[in-house]
């Protein structure tokens, strides 16, 4: 455990996230996050005590999920888009969008406020690879995603049903499950299970992300 790679400040995640980022898209995060701030004052979109370990807690523990995508593994299918359940303010798939401008996302998110706000960066942004369904999941017509993430959205088996029909054999699930992860995919029947493993956190050492094999 203790050669683990950990971010333990807010300036060691502004220069991890910095390090994933083009000029352009480093300008975009920080325009994001000051965005994301001054709309949490009128919507509850992160909790306050986190407000002040935003890089931290949020960006780069959304930023991550990049290393886990394989986007360029030939083996990797990103012929559908990278599809992020229940987005919220946009995390991680805004972060992921802001990251990657060559990468179609579409976040999912049911809560007509968080749409607004999600549309409202999408627009300042200029984030033309990125688009918003403002429905619930189980509304929205089946397509294919090459990736899908969802973090704190719903238990693993929940998630892995709703998320079914927008699935195929090629799909990358990358899953942040907190301090959770590894009892959650304990829970699951094995032949579901073996289909995952755990991969530590780089935000919290008690953490993991349940991604597919
Ligand atoms: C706990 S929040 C997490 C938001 C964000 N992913 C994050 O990590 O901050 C879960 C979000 O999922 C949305 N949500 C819950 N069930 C949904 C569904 N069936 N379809 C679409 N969005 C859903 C909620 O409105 C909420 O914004």
């Amino acid at each position: 455990m203790s050669d683990r790679r950990l971010l333990t400040s807010e300036t060691e995640a502004r220069s991890y996230v910095e390090s994933l980022a083009s000029q352009e898209a480093w300008e975009g995060l920080n325009r994001y996050a000051s965005l994301l701030l001054e709309e949490n004052q009128r919507q509850n979109l992160i909790s306050k005590p986190s407000e002040a370990s935003l890089w931290l807690r949020h960006i780069a523990d959304s930023a991550q999920l990049l290393e886990h995508a394989g986007l360029n593994a030939p083996s990797q299918n990103t012929d559908g888009p990278w599809l992020d359940l229940g987005s919220g303010p946009g995390l991680p798939g805004l972060i992921i969008s802001i990251l990657s401008p060559e990468l179609p996302v579409v976040l999912v998110e049911s809560r007509a406020r968080r749409v607004e706000f999600l549309e409202r960066c999408i627009s300042e942004m200029g984030l033309n690879n990125c688009t918003v369904r403002g429905d619930r999941l189980e509304r929205i017509d089946p397509f294919h995603a090459g990736i899908i993430s969802a973090r704190a959205f719903a238990p693993l088996e929940k998630l892995l049903s709703l998320s079914a029909p927008f699935s195929t054999k090629h799909t990358r699930y990358l899953l942040p499950k907190g301090r959770s992860a590894a009892h959650e995919l304990k829970r699951v029947k094995a032949p579901i299970r073996k289909m995952f493993h755990v991969k530590h956190s780089l935000t919290d050492a008690d953490a993991g992300i349940i991604v597919s094999k």
